[in-house]
């Protein structure tokens, strides 16, 4: 089984993370908290309360996960190729598979992943809720000390299963919007080579940022559901499910619920993924 590609995985997308990680703050509270107006409110308070370091709260589990994470989507998906086509990274230039493969390996990519995904994840989004200042003397403290007293505090309060909340909904967003990742950026980096040929730089990254749009656009209703439900058990709403989280978030705040974070989102996407490809097929190439 190729390695390379669980590596490039890992570094590539710790690039992309660290870039993308202050909107995702903003796409997070926009979607769990009802109190801001729109981006720029959710911006301007969050910097005026927590400074800068507000946007970064919660990054280094990702960073410490984003090696698990990313290697597993990029690595499956690639070997899932491998095992599909009978072609390594380097031969699908000439032989490119049918755009069918593709979207079942970045299918399994996508389902594989988020089972690692979820906890992570979980303690991320609890993080980024936390809109305490950093701790002054005399000021109540944050209810999470950091990601590893989330953790605990997660295990013990809501038991082993509790670090899985939201794991159910983080599936189903993120198997078929994968597939949607790998076949958007294929297509594109075909409209644009001549055959046989590799992309240019400019390709990878104008076809990576699209994946990268084109997923998150139709992730963005299974995103807010996801993050809602792992919202829950902090003593705020209880879902019974995630049918019930749709349902009841649809009644109280309309359809537009589900579009919550998008414009961000999307923003965030292209920058990120356009980094994220470009440094995996870079360090593919380089070992190659
Ligand atoms: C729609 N989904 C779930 C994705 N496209 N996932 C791939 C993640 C890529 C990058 N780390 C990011 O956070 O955009």
């Amino acid at each position: 089984m190729p390695v390379e590609e669980f590596v490039a995985g890992w570094v590539s997308g710790a690039l992309g993370l660290v870039l993308g990680h202050p909107f995702d703050t903003v796409k997070v509270r926009l979607q769990t908290q009802s109190t801001y107006r729109g981006i720029i409110d959710c911006m301007v308070r969050t910097y005026r309360r927590e400074s800068v370091l507000g946007f970064f709260k919660g990054m280094s589990f990702p960073i410490a996960s984003i090696a698990v994470v990313n290697s597993v989507l990029f690595g499956v998906y690639s070997n899932a190729l491998l095992l599909l086509t009978a072609t390594s990274h380097h031969e699908r230039r000439l032989q490119p598979p049918s755009y069918t493969h593709v979207f079942i390996a970045g299918c399994t990519g996508g389902f594989l992943q988020a089972y690692c995904l979820a906890p992570f994840d979980l303690i991320k989004v609890r993080l980024q809720n936390q809109t305490e200042p950093r701790a002054r003397p005399g000021s109540p403290p944050p209810r999470y000390r950091g990601p590893v007293h989330c953790a605990a505090s997660i295990f013990q309060e809501e038991g082993p299963r509790g670090l899985f909340r939201g794991a159910w909904a983080l599936t189903l967003r993120d198997t078929p919007t994968l597939g949607i990742y790998f076949v958007t950026y294929e297509w594109l980096c075909r409209q644009s080579t001549p055959d046989g040929q590799n992309p240019s730089s400019a390709t990878v990254l104008v076809a990576g940022g699209f994946a990268g749009i084109a997923s998150w656009v139709t992730a963005t209703p299974l995103d807010v559901v996801k993050s809602r439900m792992q919202m829950a058990g902090l003593g705020q709403r209880e879902f019974q499910g995630l049918l019930d989280c749709m349902v009841s978030s649809a009644r109280q705040e309309g359809l537009g619920v589900f579009f919550r974070g998008l414009t961000i989102n999307s923003a965030r996407a292209f920058p990120v993924n356009a980094v994220t490809f470009l440094s995996y097929e870079y360090l593919l190439h380089a070992w190659g």
